[in-house]
Formats: structure tokens, sequence, C-alpha cells
């Protein structure tokens, strides 16, 4: 649904995008993370057509977003980091105009716009202007623009900044369900739990770049898992260590006959995929400076 390929983008010297390499498929949800500054924003910007690119090529949907950009934004929601609503106007009319904006008019709009009320838990707020609200309500508010008119596109950058536990759980709930639906979500987000709950696919960005891709489950194989084991005799101190393949391990030790009173094991986490990834990515920059020097 989304392809983006070698989308390089600078600010003066700085490249904000510097080959940018990204897929979404219908019905995929991909989590985009990296570090402040990673240009995570700067893509979000560029498939929206807010920021022209100097190089490289995005299609949605099978249309050219640089060039065909009024057709492929119709494909689209986004809920942008710099939230973009009008204050004045209460919560309904912003999303009848978002949704009026797509094209979507009459009963269908106010289908539309009672079904992401409710989604979002924003029925309570429907009529108040955008200007009273709280930050994490507004997010929301943003959220269900982006959502209104069910768009086979979402990009959300950060949609739970500052969001409170219910919040966060009822956008979580209402963007898997709109990826069901077959809607292809790019999500971008600091709270890496978040994407364990939506099952998301990952997209490790760094200095312009997509560095890592894939499922959790392949990008997190390879790293170790703690094994922690106590045993019944009291004498015996606890074990605890870091391995790939604990199965084995654990193997070994009851054939060597100790008999463990408790057996714990800690799959790797997307924390420790992240400090992984960013801990290769420093290493190779070492090595590539020290043959440089
Ligand atoms: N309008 C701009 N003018 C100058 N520099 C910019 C502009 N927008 C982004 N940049 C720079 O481009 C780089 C990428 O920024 P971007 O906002 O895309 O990162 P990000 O991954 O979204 O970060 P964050 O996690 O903080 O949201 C940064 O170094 C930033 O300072």
């Amino acid at each position: 649904m989304l392809i983006a390929e070698g989308l390089v983008k600078h600010y003066g010297h700085r490249a904000a995008l510097d080959g940018f390499d990204l897929e979404v498929a219908a019905g995929e949800i991909v989590g985009l993370i990296g570090h402040n500054g990673a240009g995570k924003t700067t893509f979000v910007e560029v498939v929206t057509g807010l920021v022209r690119p100097d190089a490289g090529h995005a299609r949605i949907g099978g249309l050219d977003a640089l060039r065909a950009g009024r057709a492929a934004r119709q494909l689209l929601g986004v809920a942008p980091q710099e939230l973009a609503l009008y204050n004045r106007a209460t919560v309904r009319e912003n999303l009848r105009l978002f949704a009026a904006l797509t094209g979507l008019r009459g009963r269908r709009r106010e289908q539309e716009i009672a079904r992401v009320l409710d989604e979002l838990h924003l029925a309570a707020l429907v009529n108040l202007p955008v200007g009273v609200l709280s930050g994490g309500q507004r997010r929301r508010v943003q959220a269900a623009t982006a959502m209104v008119a069910s768009p086979p596109l979402l990009l959300l950058d950060e949609p739970t900044a500052g969001a409170d536990p219910e919040t966060r759980s009822a956008l979580l709930t209402a963007v898997k369900a709109r990826a069901e639906a077959g809607a292809a979500v790019l999500y971008t987000t600091h709270y890496l739990p978040e994407l364990v709950d939506l099952d998301a696919t990952l997209a490790l960005a760094r200095a312009g770049r997509v560095i890592a891709r894939g499922t959790q489950q392949e990008l997190t194989r390879h790293l170790p898992s703690e094994l922690q084991v106590t045993f019944a005799d009291p004498g015996e101190p606890d074990l605890r260590l870091s391995t790939t393949d604990p199965g084995a391990d654990l193997a070994t030790l009851l054939a060597s006959g100790r008999t463990p009173a408790s057996v714990d094991v800690r799959s790797p986490s997307l924390d420790d995929l992240y400090r992984s990834l960013e801990a290769t990515v420093d290493e190779r920059d070492a090595e590539a400076r020290h043959v440089a020097a």
C-alpha cells in the first residue's frame, strides 16, 4: 500500500532522510522506531506531501505520492506529531471537516463520525471546542480525524504521546481493528510495549535510513534470553545466565542430577532489540572512524 524508495531530504548540510526505504502492506501495522532526529517525522511529512524530498520515490496504492499528490492523499489519513486541528471548532465540526475533505457526505459521513467517536471514546466531548480539551484528548481527536474516512493508509506519528492508560488502550484497539479491516498502518512511537500490543512489524530508523526491518520474532530471535533457576537444596546458589538456547541449557542442568525448585525464562524484549541494534551500529561507526583515521 505504501512503498518508499531511496528518499533523501537535506536541511542545509544535515540529511534528515538519507536513502530511506520502507514498505507497508495492506493489513500490516509497521512500528517505526528510532532515536530523536532519526527521520521518522520527516518521512511522514514527505509521504503526506508537506515536505518535498531531494530524491527518491513514494507510492501510495500504486499512485505516485510526489507527482499525483492530490489523488494519493485521498488514500491516506494522518495524525501528525504537531497537532493540526481547528481549536475554535467543536470536535464534531473538526471531524465533519476532515471527513468532507476526503469526499464523505451526508448520512455516510455521520455514520463514520459516530463510529470513530465510539472507537476513540470521544462521544462525551463531541460538542466541546477543541481549544478547551486536554493535550491527550486533542491527540485522540487528531487520531479520529485520521481515521474518520476509513482510509486504506494511516500514518500515526506518536498518537499516544501524553495519553493516559485508558486513552492509549482505546487507541490501540482502534488501530488494530483498522488493520484487521485491511488498512496499512505506519505507527511511530518511543513506547515499545505498544508495538507488542499491536503485534506490529518493526522498522528501526537511524540517521535517515531504515537499518532493520522485520517481524518482532525475526528481529529478536538471535538475542539471548535470561534463564534463572533456583534449587531445592538450600546450599545450592541460584543460577542466572544469558543464553540463546534456554531449552538446551535446562536439559544439561537436569541431566546433571540437580533438582530445580523454580525455573524462569525471560525472552528478549523490544528494549533489548533496540539496544542491541543501536550498539551494533555504534560499533560499526566506531570501526569506520578508526579505518578513516
Ligand atoms: N524543518 C526543518 N528544518 C531544519 N531541520 C529539520 C527540519 N525538520 C527536521 N529537521 C532535522 O532533520 C532531522 C530528522 O528530524 P525528524 O523530526 O524527522 O526526526 P524524528 O525521528 O521524527 O525525531 P523525534 O523522535 O524527535 O520525533 C533532525 O536532525 C532535525 O533536526
